[in-house]
């Protein structure tokens, strides 16, 4: 064998050698991708499941006690965000956005106060001074809270937004806590889940909710029944609040609970 010869024998040879190391390499490297395709496919439905318990839990007891759940466990609010999320890539339209073109459309000098603010995409789209609030803070311009009990000062806001957010128990207290905090004239948003308010299925009866808060010193300025998925309702704190007014009847509003997919 000539020199040459032996050259292209050692480099066919290391050709060889090369693309055998390599298909053994892509054949370990198929193996676990199709483990862990399984794996993910595992962790997404145990994370759908801990996201279904955490709702569940949200809508089911009061707002202290959601604070306290998520201060023994601060890692199951990102869980839930996370689940919330993939919830929501599949409504059509956000209520959040609706919410945000509605502000743009005002004066950028309203001082605004998102209830149950979630990622404070509020806070991130409009000009105005907005006070995000939320059960756990992840970010420095988010106040953890709960709502009922907020830091914020009485009549210093002029905009209280509550998206998808009456989930507790004693949502009554939430409103009420905006009515503290808005000034005479502010405005109060409220977009919720359709279904909340289906008589038909167990929902509450919208004209009882809009009527209750009326009772409590709004006025209703507009509903808005036209998305597929929410409701918002639109309302303005009276100038002047009835401090004799009846025990109000607030309808309940039942929890919102996902499907399994
Ligand atoms: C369904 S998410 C909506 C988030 C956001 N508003 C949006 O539209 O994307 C409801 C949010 O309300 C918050 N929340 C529920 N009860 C609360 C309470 N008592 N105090 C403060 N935040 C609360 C939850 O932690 C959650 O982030």
């Amino acid at each position: 064998m000539t020199k040459s010869e032996r050259k292209k024998r050692n480099n066919k040879s290391k050709d060889e050698q090369r693309f055998t190391a390599d298909t053994a390499k892509l054949r370990k490297f198929k193996e676990p991708s199709k483990s862990s395709t399984f794996l993910d496919k595992m962790k997404a439905r145990l994370s759908g499941g801990h996201f279904r318990m955490i709702n569940e839990k949200l809508y089911t007891c009061t707002g202290k006690e959601a604070l306290n759940y998520f201060q023994e466990e601060p890692s199951l609010f990102d869980l839930y965000h996370a689940g919330y999320k993939m919830q929501m890539s599949n409504w059509p339209q956000q209520p959040v956005n609706v919410i945000i073109d509605w502000l743009k459309k005002k004066s950028p000098s309203l001082v605004v106060a998102d209830f149950g603010c979630g990622d404070a995409l509020i806070a991130k789209s409009v000009k105005n001074k907005v006070y995000s609030l939320d059960l756990v803070s992840n970010d420095p311009n988010i106040i953890a809270c709960d709502m009922s009990n907020t830091p914020l000062d009485d009549s210093s806001i002029d905009v209280a937004v509550f998206c998808l957010s009456l989930m507790g128990t004693n949502y009554q207290s939430y409103i009420k806590e905006a009515n503290r905090v808005l000034k005479p004239g502010g405005w109060l948003l409220i977009a919720e889940v359709k279904s909340r308010f289906d008589p038909n299925t167990g929902g509450a009866n919208p004209e009882k909710f809009t009527n209750a808060i009326s009772e409590l010193g709004f006025k209703s300025v507009k509903k808005d029944f036209s998305n597929k998925m929410f409701i918002l309702f639109y309302f303005t704190k009276k100038d002047k609040q009835n401090f004799k007014r009846k025990e109000i009847e607030w309808p309940l509003l039942k929890p919102c609970l996902y499907k399994r997919r």
